[in-house]
């Protein structure tokens, strides 16, 4: 499936300064995109804009050249999204919350699979332990166990490599290269810089200064594109 997530001069003021103003974006298939920038730059905000859960901003984001507004549900069902903190439910073992997530994505899985994923990101043996009791580590790699068992075409990652260790992030860096070959997408922060990723693409966020005129005009104006 060809795939199209794209942003038409997006503007975003919070707390009377721009974040960003005037941003183009493009991701096709076969792409991995990191969002990068200085803390507060706005790349927590510019994901949930492109996911549809933020709406106060200007200009447009389409979904296989749709806008938004009309291709939400469109979007939804093709996107993957992992959010910065783990959100997974500490009282259920790392295969309850597997099995929670993929019944409320509606996509059953058997537990043979879930098992399977916990063991490619190095949770084997630790399937039956309630969340709460693992690591902040192994919590993370919990919630991105749902990358070895979603369908889904457009992966939306906010920081996935927080609190994983040397050798899981270059494992999980190779999910993200393979997700991209089979024809998937990839929008990712991070910190990290994604050496082993060939072909990244870039999107630098936290050069803009501007403040917003009195009565919400526009002082500032900056572009950047990816
Ligand atoms: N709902 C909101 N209301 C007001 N301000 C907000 C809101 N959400 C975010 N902000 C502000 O927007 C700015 C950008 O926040 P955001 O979380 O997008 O940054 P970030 O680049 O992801 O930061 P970090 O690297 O620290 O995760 C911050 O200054 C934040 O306080």
């Amino acid at each position: 499936m060809s795939l199209c997530l794209e942003a038409r001069q997006l503007a975003c003021e919070r707390d009377g300064r721009w974040l960003f103003h005037g941003l183009d974006l493009r991701l096709s298939d076969g792409e991995v995109l990191r969002v990068e920038g200085p803390n507060g730059s706005g790349k927590t905000t510019l994901l949930k804009i492109l996911c549809g859960q933020v709406s106060d901003v200007e200009g447009e984001v389409l979904w296989q050249g749709k806008p938004l507004r009309r291709a939400r549900a469109e979007l939804l069902s093709n996107l993957l999204y992992i959010g910065h903190a783990p959100a997974i439910k500490k009282s259920l073992t790392a295969l309850e919350n597997l099995r929670w997530y993929q019944a409320m994505a509606a996509e059953p899985i058997s537990m043979g699979a879930c098992e399977q994923a916990l063991e490619r990101v190095g949770l084997s043996g630790f399937e039956d332990i309630p969340c709460g009791q693992l690591s902040a580590g192994q919590q993370r790699r919990v919630a991105l166990a749902r990358l070895e068992l979603s369908p889904r075409a457009l992966w939306v990652l906010d920081e996935p490599f927080t609190a994983i260790d040397v050798s899981g992030v270059a494992i999980l860096e190779q999910r993200l290269v393979e997700h991209a070959h089979r024809g998937g997408a990839v929008l990712v922060t991070t910190h990290h810089a994604l050496s082993n990723i060939p072909d990244l693409r870039r999107l630098h966020l936290g050069q803009y200064q501007g403040t917003c005129a009195p009565g919400g005009g526009r002082r500032h104006d900056a572009t950047s594109s990816a």
